[in-house]
């Protein structure tokens, strides 16, 4: 599957779509709730902008509660809202909000930060957050290392992550959500993931995603890839 098989515009939208031109209700989508989880400064901001925005932000905060960008996409012929969940790494700004995080999840985003081992070592505690939450164990799941366009700073060897990634049965990919060179690749992530939701046909439609019911099923099988 290559990213190139669905189309390339851009919808970015902190809500649902309203009725259409001529007051016709808007046609009913998919929506895909795919939440991105890992340590303060691994830069989920940053990779989920650039998947909804098509570039790197100027600057990022850390982020409070949670932030949502969205994107449609065309996968087949169907349209498809991709909801990215962008949590706060910071526990004092996680708090109040983790319920909401993991209420009717499709698919879960791991970060770790390439060049801070610290961040690799905390993603069995992300797991752990995410069965607290009793999250169905055949969500898919993926696992991104991001700032690989650091290169002379890299703490965390493919090797390590990628004994990690087999051993919890998840693709990995090592990233950069800065390098202009890898923007096809940032893309390529969520849209293999997406491509993975679609084809496990779930049942949810219209909006709001959170009553969205979905059953998903596995693929255990691990991708290795980095595209610096
Ligand atoms: N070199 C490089 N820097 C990056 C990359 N992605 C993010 N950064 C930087 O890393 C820092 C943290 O990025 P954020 O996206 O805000 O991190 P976060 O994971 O959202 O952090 P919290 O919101 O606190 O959980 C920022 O200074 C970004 O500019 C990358 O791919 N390469
Ligand atoms: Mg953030």
């Amino acid at each position: 599957m290559a990213a190139g098989d669905v189309e390339s515009s851009l919808e970015l939208s902190l809500t649902g779509s309203g009725a259409l031109p001529g007051g016709l209700p808007p046609a009913r989508s998919r929506i895909f709730k795919i939440i991105v989880i890992g340590d303060s400064n691994v830069g989920k901001t940053c990779l989920t902008y650039r998947f909804c925005a098509g570039r790197f932000p100027q600057r990022t905060e850390a982020t409070i509660g949670v932030d949502f960008r969205e994107r449609a996409v065309t996968i087949d012929g169907e349209r498809i809202k991709i909801q990215l969940w962008d949590t706060a790494g910071q526990e004092r700004f996680r708090k109040s909000m983790v319920q909401h995080y993991y209420r009717n999840v499709h698919a879960v985003v791991f970060v770790y930060d390439m060049t801070n081992i610290a961040s690799f070592h905390s993603l069995p505690s992300w797991i752990e957050e995410c069965k607290q939450h009793l999250l169905a164990s055949d969500i898919p799941r993926i696992l991104v290392g991001n700032k690989c366009d650091l290169r002379n700073a890299i703490q965390v060897p493919t090797d390590l992550a990628q004994k990690f990634a087999d051993t919890h049965s998840m693709p990995l990919f090592e990233t950069s959500a800065k390098n202009p060179n890898d923007n096809d690749h940032v893309e390529a992530i969520f849209m293999t993931l997406a491509h993975k939701l679609k084809s496990h046909k779930p049942l949810m439609l219209s909006q709001p995603p959170d009553h969205d019911e979905i059953h998903i099923k596995p693929e255990p099988k691990a991708i290795t890839s980095c595209w610096c």
